[in-house]
This record gives C-alpha cells, structure tokens and sequence, in this order.
C-alpha cells in the first residue's frame, strides 16, 4: 500500500515494452514527469523504484543511507561473478570491512600520496609517446584512452602495466567490450526479468566463460605476486591483500584468496570503462569547442609555467579547468542509472511506502541534468561550476560518483587520473576536430556506462 505510483505491468514481462531498451533515459523523463519523482516499474514480476532528481535521491542515498545500502542479488551481473562481487555484494559487515581495506590501501597507495600520483604519470608519459607519433595526423582515441585507464588500474592492484601492443592486454580488453555489450543487450534484461532462462545456451553463457577466462588470468598473476612479495612491504594492492589474510589468520573475516581474485576484477570493471569513457566525452567537447579549450591552455600554462610534469595540487590554482572537467563528468553522466541498490528494510520515499527488498534504480542523469539545480541544465558550459568571481564551485547536484556509504569507491583515483591526463595532454597538444568529419554527434550509446559514438581526434604539437 502507499507504494510509489507507475505503469500498469504486463504480467510476467513486467513494463519493458513501455521502455526503448536500447536507451530508456528519455522514456524515464517522460515516466518521472508523469507519475513523479519516485516511481515504480516491474522488471518481469519483479517492483522496482526510480528514484529521480535531487532532493528524492539525497533523502534515499543520504539521509536514509542505511535503508538503501543493499544490492539486489539475483541478476545475471550476480551470476556471472558467482555471487562474489564485492560492488554487487549487500549490505552488512562483509561489505564494511572490504570496503574500509581498500579505501584505507589505495589510499596509502596514494590517493592522497605522491606514489599513486607517480603511477598515474607514468602511464600518461606512454599515452603522450603515443600521441606524440600521430602529431600532424588524425587518430583513433578510444582503444588508447581504453588501455591506458586500464593500465592506471592494473599500476595499482599489481605494480606493473602492459605495452600498448601487449597480446594479453588486447585479449582482455576482448573480453571487456564483449561482457560491457552482452551485460547492456536484451538477453541480459530478458534473463533478469525470467530467470528461468539461466541454464540455456543463450548468449549470456559467453558473459559467464569470458569472467571465468578473465579470472584464470588473474590467478595466475596472485600467484606470482605471492612468489615474489615481501610480506609487510607491499607493492601494491594485491600485496596489501595477501598481508591482510596473513593478519587476519583464520578470525572469520572474508579476507581470502578467493575474495581477492573477484575484488580485482571489481576494480579493474569499474575503473576501466568509466574513466576511459570519460576522457572520449572529455576530449569530444575540447575538440568542437576551440575557445574552451585554449582557455584552459593558458591557464594550464600560467600554473605550470617552468614545472616538469602536473600534480594533483595543482587544481586548486585552476579553477576553469576544473569547471571543464566537472562539466564533462555532468553533461557525459557515465554511469546514468548508477549500480542498482536494494531496500535492506521497510522504508519510506517522498512520502511512499517501500517495502524490505524493492530493487531501487538510481537515476543519477536526472539529477545531473535537472532543471533548478544547474544555471544550464541542458547545455555544456562550464559557467556550470564557476561563481560570479570565477571561482571553481562544485553544486551539490554534483553526483556522478553517486553519494552515500554506496559512492563510488575508486573516486579519488578517476578524480586524480582524469586532472592529470586532460592537463598534460592539453600542455603539449591541440586537439582538432578532423575537416572533412561532419558534425560532431554528441548523443552517448546507452549502456550501464555510456560511451560517446566512435570519431577521430586531430592532433597538433603545442609550439611551447
Ligand atoms: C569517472 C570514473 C568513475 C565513475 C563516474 C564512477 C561511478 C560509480 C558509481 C555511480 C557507482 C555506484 C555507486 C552506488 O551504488 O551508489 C560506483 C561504484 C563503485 N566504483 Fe566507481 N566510478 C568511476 C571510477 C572508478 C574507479 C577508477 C574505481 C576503482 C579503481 C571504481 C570503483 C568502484 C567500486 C568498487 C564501486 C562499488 C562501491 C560499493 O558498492 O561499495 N570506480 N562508481
């Protein structure tokens, strides 16, 4: 009763035919404006809750924080990951104490030290080699910004990297994009809305092999790191790992090998697609707004006049350039209906009642794009994120990263990575929309993260 009003369902099927599955952002504005704010939708028979603009979403993530902690647990992203994920894995204590272990390691890792920084430059001086080769030419910027987030990651969990030209980087990088389009296609919704579907040999089989193979890798590189670690000095993540097991002995807790090898995977999924995604959209807009980007090149250059390389500290004195990549982040909104959550009690919403249980879907692209919170909601303009004084101001609405106990844990490191690569690579290069390329098209493809539509990128050297 009192539960949030929506479409009639469908019985069995639920709402999907009300949705264009290919990109239901549009139909989802036209359901909130006519049924509201929060409103429900059936998934098969299963209720689900869109949560909508900021006011709702800050009163489910934040103020009740604990009520709309939970993951939902029977997707085909649960099975595929064997119910071991620590992103998908619900609320409670096991969830905490993963939690708090990486955020304090990459920390020490250096969110706020120079290591990670170090890390982050060294694969931006192979990012910069490679442009560096396509100067006067046009190039294809989404397998290098795709690798190189890669890498940033990999820097982190293992201390090393793959060459671009690396076979086992391009084969992993294959089973990437082959999981990101069957976990965004119709089999994916067809096998979470009738489950029953799971054990035939449909094509969301291959998502379940491509993990598996994905996984073999991963063990065989733990186990190397345990050949050649000096326990209590660690190099990295995975080190941090194996000396927390060692620590930890047999208390009970969910520290183990096992645990590890999915956590891995977690970071390496969730910090690859949507930092790369974000650099394509980044340097989409530099490119088709020339005046943009040359005002971040003299600022870029005022501050780092005479310095070898960029910090992260640096932002402080570059308030536009900041405002630039703030407006990236709201106008691409990379993750539009962030990781679903689930109710881990009865609640309430804006009034409605939600029982224990409800699948809840977080419409964060309602509230990065709402009318009201942003002084141009529907255009991309970094005044978004300057005051009267030019001053870098960051709204409130601002959630890409989602907000609450569930916000994006790797927030730091892609806040870090995505600073560091546009200013250096704005340092050294101009970028050029290509002639001859039409109109750019800056409509995303839909998907659990968005990704702007293929194009090329000109590259120049900078005279400095
Ligand atoms: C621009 C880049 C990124 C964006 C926009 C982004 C966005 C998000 C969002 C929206 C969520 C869901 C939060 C929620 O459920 O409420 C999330 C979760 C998460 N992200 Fe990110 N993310 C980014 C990069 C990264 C990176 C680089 C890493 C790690 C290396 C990472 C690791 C995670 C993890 C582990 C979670 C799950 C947190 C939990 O369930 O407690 N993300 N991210």
């Amino acid at each position: 009763e009192n539960f949030p009003p929506g479409p009639k369902p469908i019985p069995i099927f639920g709402n999907p035919l009300q949705l264009n599955l290919g990109n239901p952002m549009k139909d989802l504005e036209k359901l909130s404006k006519c049924y509201g704010k929060v409103f429900s939708l059936y998934i098969g028979g299963r209720p689900a809750v869109i949560v909508n603009g900021f006011e709702a979403m800050k009163e489910a993530l934040v103020t009740k924080a604990v009520d709309f902690a939970g993951r939902p647990q029977d997707l085909m992203v649960n099975h595929a990951l064997q119910g071991k994920s620590f992103i998908l894995s619900d609320y409670g204590s096991e969830w905490r104490e993963q939690r708090r272990f990486a955020l304090m390691t990459l920390r020490n890792f250096g969110l706020g030290k120079q290591c990670m920084e170090e890390r982050i430059l060294e694969e931006i001086s192979h990012v910069t080699a490679s442009l560096e080769k396509s100067a006067g030419k046009t190039m294809d910027p989404q397998t290098m910004f795709h690798k190189s987030a890669f890498n940033i990651v990999f820097l982190v969990l293992f201390g090393s990297r793959y060459d671009y030209e690396d076979k086992i980087l391009e084969y992993i990088i294959h089973l990437f994009t082959e999981n990101a389009k069957i976990a965004n296609g119709p089999w994916a919704m067809l096998y979470d809305m009738l489950p029953i579907m799971k054990h035939l040999p449909l094509p969301f089989q291959k998502a379940f092999e491509n993990s598996e193979s994905f996984k073999k890798i991963l063990i065989n590189l733990v186990n190397e790191h345990k050949n050649t670690r000096d326990p209590g000095k660690p190099r990295d993540f995975t080190d941090s790992y194996l000396d927390e097991i060692d620590k930890r002995g047999n208390d009970g807790s969910s520290f183990n090998e096992d645990q590890l090898i999915f956590y891995i995977m977690d970071l390496q999924f969730a910090g690859t697609d949507t930092t790369s995604n974000t650099l394509l959209t980044a340097f989409l807009y530099l490119m088709t707004n020339p005046k943009i980007q040359e005002r971040c090149q003299q600022e870029i250059d005022m501050v780092l006049d005479g310095k070898e390389h960029a910090s992260f500290e640096d932002r402080h004195r570059m308030p536009y350039t900041q405002a630039v990549i703030h407006e990236v982040q709201r106008i691409a909104s990379i993750v539009p209906l962030s990781v679903f959550h689930r109710t881990t009690r009865d609640t309430e919403l804006m009034g409605y009642s939600i029982p224990k249980g409800t699948l809840i879907i977080p419409n964060l692209t309602s509230v990065l794009h709402e009318e009201g919170q942003w002084k141009f909601p529907h255009d991309f303009n970094p005044l978004n994120f300057l005051n009267q004084q030019g001053e870098f101001e960051k709204p409130e609405a601002f959630m890409p990263f989602s907000a609450g106990p569930r916000m994006c844990l790797g927030e730091g490191l892609a806040r870090m990575e995505l600073f560091l690569v546009i200013v250096t690579l704005l340092r050294r290069f101009r970028f050029v929309w290509p002639e001859g390329a039409g109109e750019p098209d800056y409509t995303p493809v839909f998907g659990i993260t968005m990704s702007p539509k293929p194009f090329k990128m000109g590259v120049t050297l900078r005279s400095n």
